[in-house]
């Protein structure tokens, strides 16, 4: 359930007529819904009460400084997987002992900056990394809290590109090489083994593959007690799917009876790092047409939104619902919806049977709110587009449109120095 639904014909974004917003802010234009996000983050966080756990909304899913407020506002923890994503969780005011650090390339100054930051901990992805962890932290006087990314081996049927916890993946170690981590960080003065971590895909539709891997942990878990570790939490990852098109996604509530069914053995408090289940369906992308043709094979219309504003199109091939923001009755036709980039790829949908659109009227693109404008570009000195948060009847620019000096801003020219 979102708030981007059709009122007397046109779509509204809550009490917003997205049309107007369109005119107001210009396109393309995000637009997110606070009671959208706020209902999506209480469904998710109330499925796991009763269980000991800590909700980490995923900052990749959506980074936006205002967005994770009002998630920490609620109570969430972040899920970070780079030294940016930490100054925005910090920004945005998340306590520090809510903050998970992911990632398999974490570097030198990033590993000092969440040390000095004090998080909960670092999910750990290679030996090498435990290794550094334990320097930096040996050189601060410190002690890292860790958990091992345990690569668990299951297929969680998503994307090829999405999946994380395959043997092929570069994500974690799998359970020979953890054990052995696990007790190099047993012995290692530097860190502090308080965990262990796993997440295996994104935008999964069921949940057969979270029980798999959780499984695997548990039984990993028998052997870090025999070792004589005192894990006191297990992180499960994010990866619940969402509905693009006709997926049919478990709701967060089954998958928190599942996992409580299976963890009531252990001892822990549960980590969750939800990003796309929270944010996807809270926010949609607008933009304009520009201009419809039509050569030998295709129809196309041509819209100023493209693969640099919403990349996963062109990405994954994956699917984003498209409407208009005012709908008429008219004449459907199979079309491509495409970008001004220069690229084929460049595209928000291809062979999509919509109505013969007109220039200057707006398509919204749904569940845009996770993986939209985190994965934005500039390619092709395209300014990136404003983001926009409404609450009700209030509406807020929570990031404003770049201009043609932002595209510069960094940039000297070696001829003048300026
Ligand atoms: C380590 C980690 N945690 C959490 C997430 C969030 O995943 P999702 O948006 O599918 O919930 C991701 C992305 O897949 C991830 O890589
Ligand atoms: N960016 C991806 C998800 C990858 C998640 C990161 N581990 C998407 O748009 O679906």
């Amino acid at each position: 359930m979102h708030h981007f639904v059709y009122k007397d014909g046109r779509l509204q974004a809550e009490e917003f007529d997205v049309a107007e917003l369109a005119a107001t802010y210009g396109t393309p234009l995000y637009i997110y819904s606070t009671a959208t996000l706020r209902r999506h983050y209480h469904a998710f966080d109330s499925a796991f009460e009763g269980l000991d756990h800590l909700t980490c909304f995923s900052a990749k899913a959506n980074s936006n400084l205002s967005v994770l407020r009002l998630l920490g506002d609620m109570g969430a923890g972040v899920d970070i997987v780079s030294g940016g994503e930490l100054y925005r969780a910090l920004k945005a005011g998340i306590a520090p002992e809510k903050i998970v650090y992911s990632g398999v390339g974490k570097q030198r100054h990033e590993i000092e900056q969440a040390l000095e930051a004090d998080i909960l901990m670092f999910n750990c992805e290679s030996v090498p990394e435990l290794e550094l962890i334990n320097e930096v932290a040996q050189e601060k006087g410190l002690v890292a809290r860790i958990s091992l990314r345990i690569n668990p081996d299951v297929d969680p049927q998503t994307h090829p590109y999405i999946s994380t916890g395959l043997k092929k993946n570069k994500f974690g170690l799998n359970l020979e090489q953890s054990e052995e981590a696990y007790r190099l960080a047993r012995d290692l003065p530097g860190v502090d083994p308080i965990g262990m971590d796993c997440h295996i895909g994104s935008q999964l539709t069921s949940i057969e593959p979270f029980l798999e891997a959780l499984e695997r942990l548990k039984r990993f878990y028998a052997k870090l007690q025999d070792m004589g570790l005192a894990i006191r939490y297990l992180d499960l990852g994010g990866g619940l799917g969402i509905t693009y098109d006709e997926e049919t996604p478990p709701h967060p509530q089954q998958l928190g009876e599942a996992l409580a069914e299976s963890l009531k053995d252990l001892d822990v408090t549960l980590i969750l790092e939800p990003g796309r289940v929270i944010a996807g369906n809270a926010g949609i992308m607008v933009s304009k047409v520009l201009y419809t043709k039509t050569s030998e094979a295709k129809h196309f219309t041509v819209v100023d939104a493209a693969m640099n504003d919403l990349v996963r199109p062109s990405l994954y091939g994956a699917y984003h619902r498209l409407a208009e923001v005012t709908p008429q009755k008219r004449q459907e036709l199979p079309m491509d919806i495409v970008g001004p980039i220069c690229e084929t790829g460049d595209f928000l949908a291809q062979d999509r049977t919509l109505p013969e659109l007109a220039p200057g009227e707006c398509i919204a693109a749904f569940s845009a709110g996770a993986y939209g404008f985190t994965m934005a570009s500039q390619y092709n000195s395209r300014p990136r587009a404003a983001e926009i948060l409404v609450d009700g009847d209030q509406a807020r620019i929570v990031r404003r449109r770049e201009t043609y000096e932002d595209l510069i801003a960094l940039e000297t020219d070696a001829l003048t120095g300026k």
